[in-house]
Order: C-alpha cells, then sequence, then structure tokens
C-alpha cells in the first residue's frame, strides 16, 4: 500500500532516516564447506553442460554473487529473476537496461510457484545455445543445463515447475523455504521431452566477502543468509527503514498500527501487543531476582520478517537504489 505524501505527514514524521547506520555492523560471513565444495563440483562438471542459468531473486536484482561471473562465466547464460510475484515491477524496463550494461542481456522474470513466465525458459535456452554453437546441432542432441544461484532463490522450484510444465510430473528437487536445502550438485533431472533437457540442480552459494554490509542486509532480508548471522531484530530495524524510504506503508495496516513510525523498538513492541506475544525476563532490583512480563521482542521481529517475505506487506524492489544512481556504500 503506498499512501500519499499527505498521509505521511498526518503520520505525524514528514522525515524518515535518510540513511541506516552501517558503521561497527557486520553481517557475519556464511561460507560453510558445503558451499566451497558445491562450487568446486560446479567448476568441474561445467565441461559437461551447454548453458548456465542463474537463479535470482528479482527483489535484489543487482546484488548477485560476482563469484558466479568470475569461476563459471564461459558459458551462454540466462538469468531468471525470480519472486516476480514478491517484487515491485514498476522499473522493469530500466532494470533490464541495467542489467545489459552489465552485459547481461538474456534475462526472464519468474514465479516458479505459479509457474509464471517459465515456459518461455526452454526455448531461450535452445535460442542461446545453438547460436553459442557454429553448426547446427540437428535435432536429437540433449541438452544439459547447469542451475546456479545464492541461497533460497528458487533454484529447486524452477526445476520443478519446469517439469510441471513440460512433463507433467512432481517434484524431483527439494524445496524449503530456509537457505541451505540442496548441499550437493545433484545428478542430472530430466525437465523436457522434446528438445531432451535435462537440468542440474546445485546448492545455493553465496560470495565468501559479501561486498558491503547493506547488500548483506538486502541478502538476508531476502532469506538467503540464515537469519540469526545477522540479528533478527537488526534486520527488522533495516525492512522497516527500507519500508518507510520507499513509502510502502503496508505494515501500517496489517499490524493495525494507526500510524507510521520509523522507531523499530516502538513497531515491535505493538506488534508484539497486537501478536499477544510477551516474555518473562528476570530483572534484578535492590531485593533480589523479580520476573518482569514485557513484549517479546524477538517473536515480533520475526512476525516483520515472516509478513515480509511472504508478500503481505506489499511488492518491493530493494535494489532501487542502484537504479536511481545512489552511490555505492563503501565495503
Ligand atoms: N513467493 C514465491 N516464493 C517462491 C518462488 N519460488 C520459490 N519460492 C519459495 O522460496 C523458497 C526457496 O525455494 P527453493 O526452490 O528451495 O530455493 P533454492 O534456491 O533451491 O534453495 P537452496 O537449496 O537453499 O539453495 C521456498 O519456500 C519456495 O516455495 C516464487 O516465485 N515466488
Amino acid at each position: 500500500m503506498r499512501l500519499s505524501p499527505r498521509t505521511l505527514c498526518a503520520a505525524g514524521r514528514a522525515v524518515w532516516r535518510e540513511s541506516f547506520p552501517l558503521e561497527g555492523r557486520d553481517v557475519a560471513r556464511w561460507f560453510p564447506g558445503h558451499m566451497a565444495k558445491g562450487l568446486k563440483k560446479m567448476q568441474s562438471s561445467l565441461r559437461l553442460v551447454d548453458c548456465t542459468i542463474e537463479v535470482h531473486d528479482a527483489r535484489i536484482s543487482f546484488s548477485r554473487n560476482p563469484l558466479f561471473q568470475e569461476t563459471l562465466g564461459l558459458k551462454p547464460h540466462l538469468l531468471v529473476l525470480n519472486k516476480m510475484d514478491l517484487a515491485d515491477l514498476k522499473e522493469q524496463q530500466k532494470i533490464l537496461q541495467h542489467l545489459e550494461r552489465e552485459g547481461l542481456k538474456h534475462v526472464v522474470f519468474t514465479n516458479c510457484v505459479k509457474d509464471e513466465n517459465v515456459k518461455q525458459i526452454i526455448p531461450m535456452v535452445t535460442e542461446l545455445v545453438g547460436s553459442s554453437y557454429r553448426y547446427h546441432r540437428g535435432e536429437h542432441v540433449e541438452y544439459c543445463i547447469m542451475v546456479i544461484g545464492v541461497p533460497n532463490v528458487g533454484k529447486s522450484s524452477l526445476i520443478n515447475s519446469l517439469r510441471r510444465q513440460h512433463l507433467r510430473k512432481g517434484k524431483a528437487a527439494r524445496v524449503g523455504g530456509e537457505p541451505g536445502i540442496t548441499r550437493t550438485v545433484m545428478s542430472r533431472i530430466q525437465v523436457c521431452e522434446r528438445p531432451l533437457m535435462f537440468l542440474l540442480d546445485t546448492p545455493g552459494v553465496l560470495a565468501p566477502q559479501i561486498p558491503s554490509v547493506e547488500t548483506g542486509l538486502k541478502l538476508a532480508l531476502c532469506g538467503t543468509i540464515l537469519d540469526h548471522l545477522v540479528g533478527e531484530e537488526t534486520l527488522a530495524d533495516y525492512l522497516l527503514y527500507t519500508l518507510n524510504r520507499h513509502q510502502l506503508l503496508g505494515y501500517v495496516q496489517h499490524y493495525g498500527l494507526g500510524e507510521a513510525c520509523d522507531d523499530i523498538t516502538s513497531v515491535l513492541k505493538r506488534v508484539a501487543v497486537k501478536l499477544r506475544k510477551t516474555q518473562k525476563v528476570k530483572v534484578l532490583t535492590g531485593t533480589g531476582d523479580v520476573n518482569v512480563i514485557q513484549p517479546d521482542y524477538p517473536a515480533a521481529a520475526r512476525d516483520f520478517l515472516r509478513a515480509f517475505r511472504s508478500g503481505l506487506l506489499g511488492p518491493v524492489m530493494l535494489d532501487r537504489d542502484v537504479l536511481q544512481g545512489r552511490p555505492a556504500e563503501e565495503p
């Protein structure tokens, strides 16, 4: 829900935070063994594949893993910007132009839960692979495609959606709401009969060094990094800062807050009260420990993040600043 500037003023806060304090914050590095191993296996399997499909979250189109281009970048490449149902795509043309300037000409937006736009992928892949060969490969040649991407962006969901669309078959790859579900490079999964096409599912791989704290916060908001590595309350605060700056005030209505607010403690307190989530905390007094009932801030932060991730607070484009040319934050 977008409120007019007038409503914003009526909310009593004409000015939102201009920046989010990043100094002293660290987005914990998350490059566990299975990612390093997975990346090596992906490199060694590259000779078997005709093309790579990079799946990424459409809400953070420009916060991709640079490692893929560096280590796997030689093959024809298709970028699938998934979770389009959660993304604000009003500036879709600008996004595509920006990606084209980065050398990415083959891009498709999808929703793998509802199978939206997924049918475009196989024709795009065959054209891409066909144009990368000097001679016609013949009709009966099979295609092997590697699906890559950071964790939790929908790689396995894409494989399952392609199978539903082209083979009318059920799930072949495990899907989960948490990052790190797929842990090994799997064997080939057939997704199409004509042309005969197989996909390789791979584990989500993050860069060992996330370029900046703000990129890390965006990746975490989209669920590609485990929440506790950043801190749920920090993430909730970054979410509030982002929603307010983008004037996406759907959270006010969702939680019945009455008015928008830029103070996370106050918002979480009201969310906790609304959800009837309280916690007992021991407080040391002159006469000993006393149990005090207070709002359950961590539970409220988790609910705020969950509501955002399931789209209940409205669609967002977390990388809008990149489109608007805001200078990148120093690493
Ligand atoms: N809203 C929405 N959710 C999606 C979409 N595609 C996938 N999901 C959800 O995103 C979550 C992650 O999906 P997966 O397919 O397991 O992602 P993955 O990239 O294979 O994950 P890893 O194995 O961790 O690397 C699941 O809860 C899916 O249901 C989409 O287009 N829209």
